[in-house]
């Protein structure tokens, strides 16, 4: 893969009252293999347009993305999604739902059953690989979801709120698993997030986003995410840095929102 590049990008929503919204106008980013971008920003300013612009459900009324030299034009097995909810199949074992991808690929289960057994040691589930899904936490799901996701050798995963579900010691445990597989696998990863600190820590790369019309405010590079690969996150949120750019990050999102109520109720 030779990155992937989002190309002057524009979405329109035409709605049935005959009016529309812009989702995004003019987004450009270019991503180089093994970035870890984490984007961030108020209710609305377009992040899941984005994100399935990216993952080719739908198709941008201006502007392209190209990955590795060739123009996205639907889905494709080079780029994962992961949910909030793993969009699990409930009624298939743990073992099953990872080797979903590459038995549709039409490969061998000779040839994937290793891949799929390390990937789901990698995710901390060897004793767990017979379980149905409803029989795990939904730690446990999101954790199958990102080894599903990576059966599939994708070169970008994206990520929509992946962890957003969980509670706040799973999450943590699930960020850190994050920053494990971005550094052993090398892949590119877009991750959104509601959460500012989680964004710190799952963004080397942090982008900022405004919204009417959805459009990049702020990129931040940041040394958390790299900082934080096998350590404790509780140990990098003590580096000078991070309450200074947490701080900043919630006062500009925190504006933009204000902005927007001050917008909304002049216009009651
Ligand atoms: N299918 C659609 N039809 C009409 N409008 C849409 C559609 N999808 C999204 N929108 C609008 O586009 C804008 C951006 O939506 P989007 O879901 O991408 O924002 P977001 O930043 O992901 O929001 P949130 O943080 O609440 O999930 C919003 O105003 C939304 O109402």
């Amino acid at each position: 893969m030779s990155g992937l590049h989002i190309k002057d990008i524009s979405m329109r929503f035409d709605l049935p009252n005959g009016g529309s919204v812009q989702a995004l106008q003019n987004v450009t980013l270019d991503l180089k293999e093994g970035d870890l971008m984490s984007v961030l920003g108020p209710s609305g300013c377009g992040k899941t347009t984005l994100l399935n612009i990216v993952a080719g459900f739908l198709a941008p009324t201006e502007g392209e993305i190209e990955l590795g030299g060739k123009t996205v034009k639907g889905p494709g097995a080079e780029r994962g999604m992961v949910f909030q909810q793993g969009a699990l199949f409930e009624w298939m074992s743990v073992r099953e739902n990872v080797a979903f991808g590459p038995k549709m690929k039409g490969e061998k289960e000779f040839d994937y059953a290793e891949n799929v057994d390390h990937l789901l040691d990698v995710v901390g589930l060897q004793d767990f690989k017979e379980k149905a899904i409803y029989e795990l936490s939904g730690g446990m799901q999101q954790r199958v979801a990102l080894a599903r996701c990576l059966a599939n050798d994708p070169d970008v995963i994206l990520m929509d709120e992946p962890l957003g579900a969980l509670d706040a010691l799973t999450r943590e445990k699930m960020q850190g698993l994050v920053l494990k597989l971005w550094k052993e696998t090398g892949k590119t990863i877009i991750l959104i997030t509601h959460s500012v600190e989680e964004a710190l820590l799952l963004g080397e790369r942090l982008l900022v986003m405004a919204p009417r019309p959805g459009r990049i405010h702020k990129e931040y590079r940041l040394p958390f995410a790299e900082l934080g690969v096998g350590a404790d996150l509780r140990e990098v949120k003590k580096h000078p840095d991070y309450n200074s750019t947490r701080e900043e990050i919630l006062s500009m999102i925190w504006n933009m929102e204000e902005e927007i109520m001050g917008r909304t109720e002049a216009s009651v």
